[in-house]
């Protein structure tokens, strides 16, 4: 098994609301309401552990309300090496109505200064020399307080430990993230769109635009498109895959299932098809309910033979010019 350091920036406890509809300007009255611990890194962590990984949780969190991180990262057996700062984590509302449609309400999250920083990249250093880790994986939005500049900077910073990086952010952080170079990222369709600087709503463009993202010295170029699939870039070629059709109840957390699948099946050397396979699947399962994918559910077997997974070119350049 891999040992694996997320980085959640800004973590946050999410309150997700289960609607039968959203109506603005009125009083709703959700049938469920969910408070956990989570945010991008977190999600990948619980999902990780979930697999059977060692797991390293680190970022900042705030003091006055880290209860509910601590309890789930005793139950998920991760480390705990999140740097506190003073204040509370932000709480973000996840609003899901019963068509699938889901309305996130994302706070700012916590202010970090520069020695919070300094503390948090001491604080990865420290966990490398304890124990090597197999990979480090960045992700979610920055923290106010934390610059774009400081953000490369911890970035290349972690890239020149050696240790694989993956990034998997949004907006200029995301455009910062792609300068840096890191093994891998993954944006969604729109989030690559906003770098491709054009709308990639057709698979054409998403696998064009996927191929660049390549050769801009991603080794890892993931493109998830919601319930449309996944393009796949490295070295090796380029492939596609389809989820299997399934009852949308909460995608939150979809991406992060994604993104934790592969790294799963990546580190444990499995191949490229299987790999994306599995990831795939597991993030199709996610959307099913509130929360991250479980690869344990009763059907799971049946997801993945229904995930679809093709090989569009076997090398990166095969159907360009180049
Ligand atoms: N409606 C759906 N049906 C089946 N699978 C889905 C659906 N939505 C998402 N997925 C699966 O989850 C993966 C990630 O979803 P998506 O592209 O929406 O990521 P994201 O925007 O990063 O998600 P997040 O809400 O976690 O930020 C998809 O590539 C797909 O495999
Ligand atoms: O505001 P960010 O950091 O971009 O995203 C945070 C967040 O929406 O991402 C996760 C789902 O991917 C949620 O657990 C969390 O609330």
């Amino acid at each position: 098994m891999a040992r694996v350091i997320t980085v959640t920036l800004n973590p946050a406890l999410d309150l997700a609301f289960d609607l039968e509809e959203l109506t603005l300007g009125t009083v709703n009255r959700p049938r469920n309401a969910q408070l956990e611990a989570a945010g991008k890194g977190v999600n990948v962590a619980r999902v990780l552990a979930s697999l059977g990984h060692h797991v390293v949780v680190s970022g900042f969190l705030g003091c006055d309300n880290d209860g509910p991180f601590q309890r789930a990262f005793t139950q998920l057996g991760v480390t705990d090496a999140f740097v506190r700062v003073p204040g509370e984590t932000r709480i973000n509302a996840k609003l899901a109505e019963k068509s699938g449609r889901v309305t996130d309400i994302n706070g700012p999250g916590i202010g970090v200064d520069a020695t919070q920083v300094a503390a948090l990249l001491n604080s990865i250093k420290q966990q490398l020399n304890n124990e090597p880790a197999d990979a480090i994986l960045v992700a979610g939005s920055l923290p106010p307080g934390l610059s774009l500049t400081s953000f490369a900077t911890l970035l290349t910073e972690l890239k020149a430990t050696g240790v694989p990086l993956w990034v998997d952010t949004s907006g200029e952080a995301l455009l910062c993230a792609i300068e840096a170079a890191p093994e891998a990222v993954k944006p969604n369709e729109l989030e690559l769109a906003n770098w491709a600087g054009e709308a990639l709503d057709n698979h054409a463009k998403r696998v064009s635009a996927t191929r660049r993202l390549y050769q801009a010295g991603i080794g890892q170029a993931l493109l998830s498109a919601g319930a449309d699939g996944v393009i796949w870039v490295n070295a090796k070629g380029t492939w596609q895959s389809t989820p299997p059709r399934v009852q949308t109840a909460n995608t939150v957390g979809a991406g992060d299932t994604f993104v934790a699948g592969m790294l799963h099946g990546v580190l444990s050397q499995q191949s490229d098809e299987e790999t994306l396979r599995f990831a795939t699947a597991l993030s199709a399962e996610s959307v099913r309910h509130v929360g991250v994918g479980n690869a344990l559910a009763d059907d799971f077997a049946v997801l993945l033979q229904h995930t679809q997974v093709q090989r569009l070119y076997a090398s990166r350049t095969e159907g360009t010019s180049q």
